[in-house]
């Protein structure tokens, strides 16, 4: 069955009205669809100290992990921020997803004037570090 890509981004948009943006006035939105059909909806969440800042897409993942789904089995994930063109995931970001929804996952990252950019977790993270790459010594 075909993913409906813009009802997700539409679950993005939801998602970032719940973003706590006090810094930086910049809200980010993440839908991440698992094999089930739900909706995991995460947002940027800042902090006073600005490291403990966690982006809308890992508060999405790592909700999900958290309620119990198994890594690397979810379908999509959308991002949604007031940019430009389709907003772009931060480095951290991108590790983390290429850790729990592996190189192969679509992502499709959009802004609120309805651009939309369609690619995966690998294409996003060429030469990346993963546990393969770790050697027992
Ligand atoms: O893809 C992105 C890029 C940035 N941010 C957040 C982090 C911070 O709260 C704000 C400005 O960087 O946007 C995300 O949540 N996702
Ligand atoms: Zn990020």
């Amino acid at each position: 069955m075909n993913i409906d890509y813009s009802a997700l981004l539409q679950e993005a948009i939801k998602a970032r009205t719940a973003a706590y943006i006090p810094y930086s006035g910049f809200g980010v939105g993440a839908a991440l669809l698992d094999q089930e059909g739900r909706v995991h909806r995460g947002c940027n969440i800042e902090n006073a100290a600005y490291g403990p800042t966690n982006c809308g897409e890992r508060t999405a993942i790592f909700r999900a992990i958290a309620d119990g789904l198994q890594p690397r089995t979810f379908k999509a994930i959308a991002v949604v921020g007031d940019t430009e063109g389709p907003i772009s995931p931060c480095g951290v970001c991108r590790q983390v997803m290429l850790e729990l929804c592996g190189p192969d996952m679509p992502v499709i990252l959009g802004n609120l004037k309805g651009d939309i950019r369609e690619t995966t977790v690998g294409e996003l993270l060429p030469y990346y570090f993963s546990s393969s790459d770790l050697n027992e010594k």
